[in-house]
């Protein structure tokens, strides 16, 4: 594939135009604060040389997953006012995502100045299933660049999703690869075209049914996928043990099943863990104890465990498979490393990467957050990607709707 650039679009001009440009903003919050502000420094370079060279940016973004209508608590205002702080160009956000704001804010801005419209989720069209529900969006969004606009997606990692915002604005506007995007495909690229082995994947998380898709066409890619995070519990279903009230998919179970039954002929080794810890209740002060894998029902929580993290046993286990690896790749937090409680888990993976002799790349905004927040600076690994799924559907060589629709 290649790919219209940044640079191309600034050289045919841009003072004055209004330039759409697809951000990944979504950045984990707590209450209003952000807690990790990767994605949004990463997002800065090529708003800034937009801005620089004088045109009217409208970035959009989406910010969590809201149920396609507005709610306070997945506004972009945190992420709009964290933009404001570290950019040199002037930021608003408008109160709506094409309504009467939007395009009110749209029609007074001035060169060199930055509107973010609000999260393109709290509008069900963005992420419909139905090409016309989503070009309709699409349309709306386009109609606030006055005529003579283009799109920039800079948003590496939301490229998976085949959302309006990312898909079909492309399809109507003269369409750029953002430099963010740019970096993020280079890396992953060179990973795949010459993978060191051992190669070695590790995977959680929350966003489930989202990776246990993903691990499907890595069986026979990677030479070892270690299990962490919620998707642990659905391995451990699938191997016959109750795991009380910790995350399951369900239906996922034969899913599993069949992953672990191919792995063993394909070359891959999954390492699912032996021990856990098991909590009270969702909370950073909960009643914890560490009890083997098969064993959560047992713990003195019984049916209402829940499993946060993944036990030192299996952590030291992981970290071994990490150090003698050539190549790793992490998305996605071994436990809930909010709570500090159940952070050991991630701790003990992020550190063997940064012992590793390997190129090893973390991606995800919660596993970037994870490292920065755990004292990981982030020059200690390979690469931080700002995209978990999106680096993950890279790897196991699936197309990419984001890049496939800027293929010129
Ligand atoms: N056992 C678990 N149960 C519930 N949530 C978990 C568990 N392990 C990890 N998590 C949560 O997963 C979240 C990150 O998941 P995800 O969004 O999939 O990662 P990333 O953003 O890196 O791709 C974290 O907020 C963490 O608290
Ligand atoms: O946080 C994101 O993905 P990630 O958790 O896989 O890194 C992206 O912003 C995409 O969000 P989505 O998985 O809700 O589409």
């Amino acid at each position: 594939m290649t790919f219209h650039t940044l640079n191309e679009l600034i050289a045919e001009g841009v003072r004055g135009r209004y330039i759409l440009v697809r951000s990944d903003l979504n950045v984990p919050l707590d209450g209003s604060t952000v807690t990790d502000d990767g994605r949004i420094k990463a997002s800065l370079p090529v708003l800034t040389k937009l801005t620089d060279a004088g045109a009217r940016v409208l970035v959009t973004a989406h910010l969590g997953r809201p149920k396609g209508a507005p709610e306070d608590k997945y506004s972009l205002k945190p992420a709009a006012a964290r933009l404001a702080e570290l950019a040199p160009f002037s930021v608003t956000l408008a109160g709506d995502t094409v309504g009467s704001s939007a395009k009110e804010l749209a029609a007074s801005l001035q060169d060199g100045q930055v509107l973010v419209l609000e999260n393109v989720r709290f509008d069900a069209r963005e992420t419909s299933k139905d090409d016309a529900e989503r070009g309709a969006f699409a349309d709306e969004l386009v109609a606030l660049t006055a005529g003579n606009g283009a799109f920039v997606d800079d948003a590496f990692g939301a490229v998976h999703r085949k959302h309006a915002s990312v898909y079909d604005v492309a399809t109507r506007l003269p369409s750029y690869q953002g430099d963010l995007v740019h970096t993020e495909v280079e890396v992953l690229r060179k990973l795949t075209a010459d993978t060191q082995r051992p190669y070695v994947v590790v995977l959680g998380g929350s966003k489930v049914s989202d990776k246990l898709a993903v691990i499907d066409n890595l069986i026979g890619k990677a030479d070892t996928i270690l299990v962490g995070g919620g998707m642990l519990f659905t391995f451990l279903a699938a191997e016959g043990h109750r795991v009380a009230g910790s995350l399951l998919e369900e239906d996922q179970i034969p899913v599993v099943q069949d992953y672990l039954k191919r792995a063993a002929d394909a070359g891959t080794e999954f390492i699912v863990p032996t021990d856990v810890v098991v909590a009270s209740k969702f909370a950073a002060d909960a009643d914890h104890e560490t009890v083997p894998a098969d064993g959560i029902e047992g713990s003195s929580f019984g049916a209402q465990g829940i499993g946060l993290d993944i036990g030192p046993d299996s952590a030291a286990a992981f970290a071994d498979r990490i150090k003698g690896a050539k190549t790793v790749f992490w998305n996605g937090p071994m436990g809930v490393f909010e709570f500090e409680a159940f952070s050991g888990g991630t701790r003990a993976v992020a550190k063997a990467l940064t012992e590793a002799e390997a190129f090893t790349v973390v991606g995800g905004g919660d596993s970037a957050a994870a490292v920065r927040t755990l004292g990981f600076a982030d020059d200690q690994f390979g690469h931080i990607s700002t995209g978990g799924g999106a680096s993950l559907e890279y790897l196991e060589g699936k197309e990419l709707p984001g890049l496939s629709v800027l293929d010129r």
